[in-house]
């Protein structure tokens, strides 16, 4: 047996599966989320954003069709743990290269299966977003909550690095200008992608549009990046609080009055933040394949696919020159914002989707019309 322990002794118990060694001397708190899409699991733990959490997945039998590269949104997953309810070995897919379970244990996740997921999701859903530890023992559970709680330390924050470059591909084009920058060759206009742990739909929706990309690692300058002489830029999405990253804000607000910026998640929050917005953390966030925006210049609704624990404060917008322009029809909150002035607009959703809906390519529509405007007329590029 092996438990998820939260500090107030609630524990859920299930089988140890993927990489427990390295963990097993010194286990750590880490924040437990739920995502309530019933596919695309693969997606979902080769996405950036869940760096440092422990996932829980709610669709009751996960790993049924095994595991293939190019499903990966990155090389490489930074989630710390894994809940299923029933774990598949994924006999059944032939497209498969190999089984989840042996992926999770390759890549340094550690698995608990055979939880009860729907009950864990309802008391996460009761008491908010908590952080949980995986150990072998209840009684391990209980005293690191108790060495915890007498250390007073701060769990909220998880280190997060921010500062590599974390979708590189075999295939792209290694460059060294700027730190370790890679472009991915196109034969349109240059698109600068800052890398927050960028999802690679996200660069492949930019590829089907012709773009030549180069990707900046998070810890880029705005000079590197204007230097290039992007047409545009697109702010990706990203693990952790994004108010904790200030340095970052600060080279947004050097870049978005001066190029196109579409901002995804992360990015999005990032850029109300540059322009002196402010965000908060959800009671347990929205992470799901069918969450309901509605864009309030169009009277459209579309369903979208969402990973964020962050949102942006919507009085904190005003006089900022960001207009809201799209909203959550569960909760309200904030999806969308545009610029009274310049070209940029933003999204909370991902309208990449990987996994979920594929409705929302108009967004990479929108800021492609914004490039095209913004661009010199041929002669002069
Ligand atoms: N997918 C993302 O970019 C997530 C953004 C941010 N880390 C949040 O949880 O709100």
């Amino acid at each position: 047996m092996a438990y998820l322990v939260f500090m107030d002794g609630t524990t859920f118990a299930g089988e140890a599966f993927g990489e427990w060694e390295n963990y097993s001397s010194s286990p750590t708190a880490r924040e437990v989320v739920f995502n309530t899409s019933m596919s695309g699991y693969q997606e979902m733990i080769t996405d950036l954003s869940y760096a440092g959490q422990i996932l829980v997945l709610t669709q009751p039998q996960i790993g049924n069709y095994g595991w293939h590269h190019e499903e990966n949104e990155a090389d490489k997953t930074r989630l710390q743990g894994l809940i299923v309810r029933e774990l598949s070995q994924g006999e059944g897919s032939l497209h498969a290269e190999g089984a989840l379970e042996e992926y999770c244990q390759q890549h340094g996740v550690q698995g608990l299966k055979g939880v009860d997921t729907r009950a864990l999701t309802r008391y996460l859903r009761d008491f908010g977003t908590l952080s949980g530890v995986l150990v072998k023992s209840w009684e391990e559970g209980k005293d690191y909550w108790q060495v915890r709680k007498e250390s007073s330390e701060n769990l909220s924050n998880c280190q997060l690095n921010h500062t590599s470059t974390l979708c590189k591909d075999e295939h792209w084009v290694y460059r060294s200008t700027v730190k370790e920058v890679y472009e991915i060759p196109g034969s349109g206009p240059l698109i600068a992608v800052f890398d927050f742990g960028v999802k690679r739909n996200i660069l492949r929706s930019l590829q089907q549009r012709g773009y030549r990309i180069m990707v900046f690692p998070a810890g880029s300058t705005a000079e590197e990046i204007l230097w290039q002489q992007p047409r545009g830029m697109v702010l990706s999405n990203g693990p952790g609080d994004p108010s904790e990253l200030p340095e970052i804000v600060d080279t947004v607000r050097q870049l978005y009055s001066k190029l196109p910026v579409l901002g995804i998640c992360l990015g999005h929050q990032l850029l109300a933040l540059a322009a002196g917005g402010e965000t908060y953390k959800l009671p347990y966030g929205h992470r799901g394949g069918n969450h309901p925006v509605l864009d309030l210049r169009t009277g459209k609704a579309t369903m979208t696919s969402q990973n964020h624990g962050y949102a942006v404060i919507d009085d904190s917008l005003k006089g900022t020159g960001f207009e809201v322009t799209m909203r959550n029809l569960n909760d309200g909150t904030v999806e969308g914002m545009e610029h009274e002035t310049y070209p940029v607009l933003s999204v909370q959703f991902h309208p990449e989707g990987a996994p979920g809906p594929e409705e929302n390519e108009e967004i990479f529509q929108r800021f492609t019309e914004l490039v095209a405007r913004n661009c010199p007329r041929k002669g002069r590029m």
